[in-house]
């Protein structure tokens, strides 16, 4: 858990994202998360992960491994975030975006 977002009294994916955008304001050193921000490939440095991760996602769904499943759903999730994030979409946006599906 990151000491930028406490996730206590708030939704865990509104926690993270929290964090993500403080990497993005901030630039730590250091930070996974602020390389992503700052990559000489641009946004196709997190477009290439969230290939990746689909692709580990999808094995893992295959195996019938649900630990791995899971492990790799949370990768594609913070990536995803970090895409919004770097598209001027918030987690608002999806969470809007679901509820409309209702
Ligand atoms: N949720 C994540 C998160 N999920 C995945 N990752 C990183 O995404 C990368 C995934 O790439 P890879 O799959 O190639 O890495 P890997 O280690 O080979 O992964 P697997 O094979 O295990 O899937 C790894 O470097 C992970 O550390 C994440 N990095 C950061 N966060 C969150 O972001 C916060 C800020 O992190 P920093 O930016 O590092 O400060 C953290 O507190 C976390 O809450």
């Amino acid at each position: 858990m990151s000491d930028d977002a406490d996730a206590t009294d708030e939704d865990v994916l509104d926690s993270l994202f929290s964090t993500i955008e403080a990497r993005q304001r901030d630039l730590p050193e250091g930070s996974y998360t602020a390389s992503l921000f700052t990559h000489e490939k641009g946004e196709n440095a997190v477009l290439e992960k969230l290939g990746e991760e689909s692709t580990e996602l999808i094995l893992a769904a295959k195996d019938d491994d649900h630990e791995e499943l899971l492990h790799e759903s949370a990768d594609f999730v913070y990536h995803l975030l970090v895409l919004l994030a770097m598209k001027d979409l918030s987690v608002d946006d999806l969470r809007t975006e679901l509820e409309a599906r209702f």
